[in-house]
């Protein structure tokens, strides 16, 4: 009998790496299971307090990609902090698991479903499957230090599809917070995967602020209060926010029961002329307490426009969480993609500890490398891993023919 082939060692990640908490996980486990190649994590979230470890949503993100690249896990549990990551061989489709077009991921505690979207979206993109996924996932709709549902819908939605990504259609079925009595919610997401490489992207033009939307959850009594507040606030800073398009400014705001005294939330997003999205937000964590109530709404309204102009005066096209959330579409499309970051004092705006990390992942698992100016030469991956047989050369027609197309 033949020797068996010697397996490739697992790369390994160091959980304590840059920002050492859960998305580097998150994206090690996403890229590992897309390209086939194994992993090694230690020390899994190294840097959060009280020691680190899996908990359930990362878990639920180990299980559930390791069940979609039939990956062989080892060290896996709640808190484990050292976790092998061996996805299945040569010939294995990845696509097993989508074929059913249905998926349902649940979770019994309010772990956030969109840090589970993050993980397996990459995933679910680049499958090759080739009809309409719908994943329904169970846990928080509005979770502290993660995207909210409105995040999702209105930023990062809005802006895959601006880097080329087919639409993805998102339902709500109810909402799941961690603030107030903690809740379990549902979301349904229909992802339409990608049928032949991502091409590079060039999120480089800015554009000058459009419209500008508000979106409150809060309880129902306070809504005056909030659009008061709103008002004032966009009364004040209309020229900073929207500069020299002052005249065409468009300002929408709505509001939504949150059906509990101890949630609030207050999303703001600006649309640029060149479709760019950028988004800040407060899921309010403070104690709320009787006497405090008339300081929490100014204090939301303020603290989230300060942050909204902050992103806007960079001149940059994406804002903070989004540039670290971009950066797996960048190591995976083919081609040089460039996502401009913005400047502050004439000098490039530091990336965030989480993009750095996310960076940093790619780089060991794919092979890419970041500049400065954000861009990236990606592996261009085929959907599914495998090129069907003559692909490559329609690809390149297919793009000769835009070249020559723009040329004339
Ligand atoms: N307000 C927000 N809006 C949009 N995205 C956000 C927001 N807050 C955090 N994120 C995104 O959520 C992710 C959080 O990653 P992080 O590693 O902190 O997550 P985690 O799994 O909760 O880990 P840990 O518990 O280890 O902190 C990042 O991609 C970040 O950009």
């Amino acid at each position: 009998m033949a020797p068996k082939s010697p397996e490739t060692p697992p790369i390994h990640l160091e959980g304590t790496t840059l920002e050492g908490g859960g998305q580097l996980l998150r994206l090690a486990l996403g890229l590992a299971s897309l390209t086939k190649k194994p992993i090694h994590l230690t020390n899994i979230r190294g840097k959060r307090f009280g020691g680190g470890g899996l908990k359930s949503q990362h878990l639920t993100c180990v299980q559930w990609l390791g069940n979609a690249c039939n990956a062989r896990i080892s060290g896996v549990g709640l808190k484990s902090k050292e976790v092998t990551f061996v996805p299945g061989g040569e010939g294995t489709s990845i696509t097993n698991q989508l074929e059913v077009g249905d998926v349902r991921i649940n979770q019994n505690t309010p772990g956030s479903i969109n840090l589970i979207l993050q993980a397996i979206l990459p995933y679910l993109l680049f499958s090759g499957a080739k009809e309409k996924i719908r994943v329904r996932i169970t846990g928080g709709s509005n979770v502290s230090n993660s995207p909210s549902y409105e995040y999702i819908v209105q930023v990062l939605i809005p802006m895959l599809e601006l880097i080329g990504m087919p639409p993805i259609e998102a339902q709500l079925h109810s909402r799941g917070w961690s603030q107030g009595t903690t809740s379990l919610g549902s979301i349904t997401y229909i992802v339409t995967p990608l049928t032949t490489r991502l091409p590079a992207f060039q999120l480089a033009e800015r554009g000058s602020i459009r419209h500008v939307k508000a979106t409150i959850l809060a309880p129902k009594d306070t809504e005056q209060h909030f659009r008061d507040e709103l008002d004032v606030m966009f009364e004040r800073r209309e020229s900073r926010i929207f500069g020299a398009s002052i005249k065409d400014a468009q300002i929408e705001i709505i509001f939504e029961d949150s059906h509990h005294d101890k949630r609030y939330y207050l999303l703001l997003v600006a649309t640029t002329t060149t479709g760019v999205k950028l988004g800040r937000d407060w899921l309010y964590d403070q104690g709320v307490r009787p006497g405090k109530l008339e300081k929490i709404i100014p204090a939301m309204v303020k603290k989230v426009s300060d942050d909204l102009l902050a992103e806007i005066e960079h001149g940059g096209c994406v804002d903070e969480y989004l540039r670290d959330q971009m950066v797996v579409f960048q190591a995976l499309s083919a081609g040089k993609s460039q996502v401009y970051g913005g400047k502050r004092n004439d000098v490039l705006l530091e990336q965030s500890l989480h993009a750095k990390t996310a960076q940093w992942v790619a780089q060991r698992i794919v092979g890419v490398d970041f500049d400065e100016q954000g861009g990236c030469e990606g592996i261009g991956f085929y959907p599914g891993g495998v090129e069907e047989e003559g692909q490559k050369d329609k690809d390149l027609a297919k793009s000769m023919v835009k070249l020559e197309l723009t040329e004339s």
